[in-house]
C-alpha cells in the first residue's frame, strides 16, 4: 500500500473499532485522562538532562477534553477550573501536538482546538501531557491522516516524557525517561482521592530537588551515579492481584522528598489524608497533588470529605483507575 492509498483508506489501527470512514470536517473530540504514579523509581540524571525512570503510571478518571474545528489557521482556547493558567500560544502542549502532526504529514497546520480542562494544571497529574496525547488523535481523525498507533506514540514521545502513557492509559511501566511503555496486567479497579493545591510545582525544579537531596544525603553517589531504577515486584503483584491493600503498602515516590522540601506543607496534607482513613497517601508525581488510595468509593467519599474540611488542601477530587487512554468521545477513533 503506498502512503497515497492509507490517506484514501485510512487502514484501522489495532485498536480500532471497524468503523465506517469517518466524513471529513466534522468536529473531532476527544478525551484524556489524568494519571497518577503508582511508583516513581528515579535513577541517575543523564546527560541529555532526564532521568532513567521505573515509571509505573496508573490512569485515573479526571479528564481533559479537546474538541478540534476545521480552520484556515492554528486557533486555541481553553475553559474550565484551572484555564487561567493554561499558555494559549505556541508552548500550549495541544498546539505543539497538532504542529507536530502536520509537520509529519507535510500539511498546514489549520484546526481550532478547545480544551476543556478539569485536570489541574501543573499538579503532578500530567494535564498538558493527557492535552497533547487528546489533541494529536483529535487532528488526525479531522485531518484524515490515519497515522499509525506506533507512529502515534512516537510523536507523543516527543512532545514529553508523560505524553504516550497519556495515549496508551490503563496500567503501564515507562522505562527510559518515561516514554517507553510496556503495558501491565492489572485486575479491578482502584479508588483514589486527590487532594489538589493552591499553585504548581514545576517538574524540572522537582527533579533537581531530588539531585539536590541526594548529593546533600551524601548517599556516595552523584546525581548521575545513581543504581539504574527497577519496579518493585510486590507493587506489580498488588496491581496483578487487585489487592488495594498490598498496593497501599507498596506506593513510592522518589519525588517525594523533593516535592515536600519545595512545599513543606504538603505534610499536613498526606496527615490529614491517612488521619481520614486512607490506605495510603502520596504525591502525585512532581506534585503538588497528593493521592489517597482508599478501601472503596464510600471510604473515598469519606476521605474527601475530611481532606476539604481539614484546611489542608483547595480542593479533594475522589477518581477511580485504571481507566482508557485518549479516545474519541462519539467513538470514532481508538
Ligand atoms: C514527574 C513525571 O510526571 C512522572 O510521570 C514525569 O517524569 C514528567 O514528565 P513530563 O512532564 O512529560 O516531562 P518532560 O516534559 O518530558 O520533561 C520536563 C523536564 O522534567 C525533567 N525530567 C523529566 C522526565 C525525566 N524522566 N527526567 C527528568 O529529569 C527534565 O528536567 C525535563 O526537561
Ligand atoms: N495544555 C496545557 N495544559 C496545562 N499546562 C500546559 C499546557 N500546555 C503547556 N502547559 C504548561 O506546562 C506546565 C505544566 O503543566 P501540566 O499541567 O502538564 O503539569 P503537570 O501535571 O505537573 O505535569 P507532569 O505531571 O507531566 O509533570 C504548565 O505550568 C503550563 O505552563
Amino acid at each position: 500500500m503506498t502512503e497515497g492509498d492509507r490517506h484514501a483508506t485510512p487502514a484501522p489501527r489495532s485498536t480500532d473499532a471497524m468503523t465506517a470512514p469517518r466524513p471529513a470536517g466534522i468536529p473531532v473530540t476527544v478525551r484524556a485522562p489524568a494519571k497518577v504514579n503508582v511508583q516513581l523509581a528515579v535513577g541517575g540524571l543523564r546527560p541529555d538532562g532526564f532521568h532513567d525512570l521505573a515509571n509505573v503510571f496508573l490512569a485515573v478518571s479526571l479528564h481533559d477534553t479537546v474538541t478540534a474545528s476545521p480552520c484556515d489557521t492554528l486557533e486555541i482556547t481553553c475553559t474550565g477550573p484551572g484555564a487561567a493558567q493554561v499558555p494559549l500560544d505556541d508552548t500550549n502542549l495541544a498546539v505543539r501536538a497538532a504542529r507536530l502532526l502536520a509537520a509529519r504529514h507535510g500539511r498546514a497546520p489549520g484546526v481550532r482546538l478547545h480544551i476543556d480542562k478539569d485536570i489541574p494544571v501543573a499538579g503532578g497529574m500530567a494535564g498538558g501531557s493527557a492535552d497533547a496525547a487528546a489533541a494529536l488523535l483529535a487532528c488526525d481523525t479531522l485531518w484524515g491522516t490515519a497515522t499509525p498507533r506506533a507512529e502515534l506514540l512516537k510523536l507523543c514521545a516527543e512532545l514529553g516524557s508523560d505524553v504516550p502513557f497519556a495515549l496508551a492509559g490503563g496500567v503501564a511501566l515507562g522505562r527510559g525517561r518515561g516514554e517507553l511503555l510496556t503495558a501491565l496486567e492489572v485486575t479491578g479497579t482502584f479508588h483514589w482521592v486527590f487532594a489538589l493545591a493552591d499553585g504548581g510545582l514545576s517538574t524540572p525544579a522537582v527533579y533537581r530537588e531530588c539531585d539536590r537531596l541526594r548529593e546533600a544525603a551524601g548517599t556516595g553517589f552523584t546525581a548521575d551515579e545513581v543504581p539504574a531504577p527497577e519496579p518493585d515486584p510486590e507493587l506489580l503483584a498488588a496491581l496483578r492481584e487487585g489487592d488495594a491493600g498490598a498496593l497501599a503498602g507498596a506506593l513510592a515516590n522518589d519525588l517525594q522528598p523533593a516535592a515536600l522540601s519545595l512545599r513543606p506543607a504538603l505534610a499536613a496534607t498526606l496527615d490529614a489524608g491517612r488521619a481520614a482513613g486512607a490506605l495510603a497517601g502520596l504525591v502525585s508525581g512532581s506534585g503538588p497533588s497528593c493521592a489517597f488510595l482508599t478501601a472503596d468509593a464510600a471510604s473515598a467519599l469519606a476521605v474527601a470529605e475530611a481532606l476539604e474540611k481539614s484546611g489542608t488542601c483547595r480542593a479533594a477530587r475522589t477518581a477511580t483507575g485504571p481507566v482508557p487512554g485518549a479516545a474519541a468521545v462519539d467513538g470514532t477513533v481508538g
